[in-house]
Order: C-alpha cells, then structure tokens, then sequence
C-alpha cells in the first residue's frame, strides 16, 4: 500500500507566498497581484505561475528564486516549476491605483503638510570633491540602521550614483506612468541619468527641463514610506540647487567640500544660495582630509589638499546664518572608498572597519537619528484584493 502524501493547505500556500515580496515595491505579491495561480499536485509538484509588472522586470530571476524557496519548504512539496507572466494593461492598472493609494498623480509626496521623510540634499562648491561617494555610503550605513531610504541623483551632468550603487546597467520598471525605483544594498535609487531615452544619450538640459526631471523623479516615482531621502545636487549653485529648494522647502543642506582653499570658498557659496533658498545648512562635510602615511601608518596624517578648508566653512556659515553649522565629520582620503565606488560595492558594506568607513557610519548615525521617524503612522497603501 502506497504511502498517502502530506499536502499543504491553500492557506498555508497563500502564507508561503504572502512571505514573498516584490523586489522592488516590497510588498508581498500576494497582496500586489502578482500570483495568478498556485497549485501543488497529489505527487508533491508545485505549479505556481507570476505576472510580472513588465516584460523585461529586471528582477525575475529574485522572484523565481524567492517563489520556489518559499513553496519548496512547504510540507510535501518535492519540486517547483514558476512560470513567469506579464499583467495585462488593465491589470498594471490596477496596481498602479492601489500603489498610489488614492494619492492623484504627479502629486510631489514630500510636500505633504504630513509628510515625515527627512530630506537632506548633498551640495558642493566644485565637482570631483566626492559628494556622490559621500551621498552614497551615508545612505547605505542609514538603511542598515533600518531606516528606510531613498536616493535621488539630481546631478544631471554627473549622475555617478547608479555606478557607485552597482546598477549602472538597471533600468528602472515602469508601471503605467509609475517608475519603480532600484533596490540597492538596501536603498531605493533613481537618478536622472536614468529617465534619459538612452544611457551614453548627452544632456544639455537648462532650468525647466531640470526642473521637469526633478518633479519627475518626486512624483512619479513610486517611494512608498521614507525615513530619508539624500539628494546628490550637481555641483555650484545651478537650477538644480534651486528647484531643489523650491520642490522640497522643508529640505536641509549637507555641504562637502575638500580641505583645500580654493574648494572650500565655493562650497561657502552653495551654502548661502541654500539659506537664500530658505534651506537649513546642517553641517559640513570635509572629505579626502588626509592620507594615512603608506609607511607609519594612520598615526601620521599627509594633508594632501591641505588643512582646515571644513572648519572654515563651518564657521563662515555659522557667522553668516547666526546658528551652528557644524563640522560633521571628516574623511580621510581611502582606496578602498575609491575603489568600492568603482566595484558598486559602498565602503560601508565592503569594508566596514576602514577609516573612511567609520567617519560615514558615525556621520550617518548622526544625521539619520535626527530623522522624524515614523514609528506608529499608518501607511498610505491600501491593500490589494488577494489573488
Ligand atoms: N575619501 C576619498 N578617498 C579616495 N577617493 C575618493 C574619496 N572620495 C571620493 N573619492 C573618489 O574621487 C572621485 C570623485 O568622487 P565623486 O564622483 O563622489 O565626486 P563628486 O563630488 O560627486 O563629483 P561630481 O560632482 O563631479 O560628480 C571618485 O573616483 C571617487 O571614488
């Protein structure tokens, strides 16, 4: 007499696959109607069939794995086949509706009277100072404090953040008019670079064409429920800086500069167009300070921009303003910065216990402690109809 098979329960494939979460919405697909059918049969074989929100979702290979893991450890399963489909017109419909949560559309969520995402946008005199590096390891060392994070690359002549977050390659999934940010090392990314018709495309964009991008990138990008979001302005004191200023009026101001005079008399500047803008300046940033000696070691610094360009700015602001903008912290320059910014590995994963790495981790402790929070606050999502 043969042996009579435990099967799972519908409810206990239901759970299984509710553990499953989009990707890139992090919400469970169950809830997205993303599972069109689920089935086990009598010998153990699972049959379970995904739509997809695009055909080209960059993340079917994640889904397939995470849906086969999730049914193969249910009772009595002894393989899984997923098969892969993409929702209608109609149904990206649907979703897009539900992830808006009744919120109109181009609606600008972090204008909000309610909204409690704390925003601090990155600026700097002059380029090349490391403030997309900077923006990136500081956004990186937030979300592994478990706040939920999210990066715009506004710099439009530079746009470096893909690269450094290792999705230089993603394009975003677009949902109806709905763009998904990309998931990165546990940050919502997207940059301008990516809403161009085509990656090598050059941009020679002026003031509203900037602007429009910006709108963009705040309001038809699907953010859900951010703790922070970090912006990376394109250096000086252009359009971006100020439509930043007038798009998101309760947004601070995080200056880099080197320590270098030259550096640092410019980043004095983007400051004073911030405060013009209405912008709190919440401190400075001094980057590459210093270089450990190759032969004694850490205990012997090589200031090899020179000295005390960070601090300068610091109390020029703070004289200028009439209330502390603070020297926040000061990093070292750091090949393994450089070179995990190259890799699209962040210094803060890569190698946590390097010298640049415990300066951006202290600083972003520091910046994401300050943040609002949302402990308590019901999320504007409105729960989908099971499939
Ligand atoms: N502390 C550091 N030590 C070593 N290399 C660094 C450091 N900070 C940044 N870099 C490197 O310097 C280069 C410029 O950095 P990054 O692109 O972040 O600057 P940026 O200010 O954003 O420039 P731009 O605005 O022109 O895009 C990169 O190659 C980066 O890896």
């Amino acid at each position: 007499m043969g042996v009579v098979k435990t099967l799972p329960t519908e409810d206990q494939v239901r759970t299984a696959l509710g553990k499953v979460l989009d990707p890139e919405i992090k919400r469970p697909i169950t809830e997205l109607g993303m599972v069109r059918s689920a089935e086990v049969r009598p010998d153990g074989h699972a049959e379970v069939t995904v739509l997809l929100t695009v055909a080209g979702c960059p993340m079917r290979d994640t889904l397939t794995r995470d849906v086969t893991a999730a049914m193969a450890a249910l009772p009595g399963v002894t393989d899984v086949n997923v098969t892969l489909d993409v929702m209608s017109a109609e149904q990206r419909q649907q979703l897009q509706g539900q992830l808006r949560g009744g919120t109109p559309a181009r609606e600008n969520p972090f204008s909000r009277p309610d909204s409690l995402t704390k925003i601090f946008a990155i600026a700097s005199g002059k380029g090349g100072v490391g403030k997309s590096t900077v923006t990136a390891n500081l956004a990186v060392a937030m979300a592994a404090r478990g706040h939920k994070v999210g990066v715009i690359d506004a710099d439009v002549y530079g746009h470096s953040i893909p690269a450094i977050f290792g999705v230089a390659d993603t394009r975003p999934t677009r949902v109806e008019d709905m763009i998904m940010p990309v998931p990165a090392h546990g940050v919502k990314v997207i940059s301008v670079g990516q809403l161009k018709q085509k990656r090598d495309q050059v941009v020679a964009w002026r003031g509203p064409m900037l602007d429009r991008a910006l709108v963009q990138m705040l309001g038809d990008v699907f953010w859900g429920d951010l703790d922070i979001l970090l912006l990376d302005l394109p250096p000086g004191t252009g359009d971006m800086a100020i439509s930043v200023g007038q798009h998101l009026t309760n947004s601070e101001v995080v200056v880099v500069t080197t320590p270098q005079e030259a550096a640092a008399e410019v980043a004095e500047r983007a400051g004073t167009i911030a405060s013009m803008l209405h912008q709190r300046v919440t401190g400075v940033i001094e980057n590459m300070s210093w270089l450990p000696c190759p032969h004694c070691g850490p205990s012997h610094q090589i200031d090899v921009f020179g000295t005390g360009g960070g601090a300068r700015v610091a109390e020029t602001l703070t004289q200028r303003f009439g209330y502390p903008v603070p020297l926040l912290g000061s990093i070292p320059l750091d090949v393994t910065l450089r070179s995990g910014g190259d890799v699209g590995m962040p210094v803060v994963v890569s190698d946590p216990t390097s010298a640049s790495s415990v300066v951006l981790t202290e600083m972003a402790s520091a910046l994401g402690g300050r943040s609002r929070g949302l402990a308590g606050r019901s999320l504007t999502l409105t729960p989908a109809a099971r499939s």
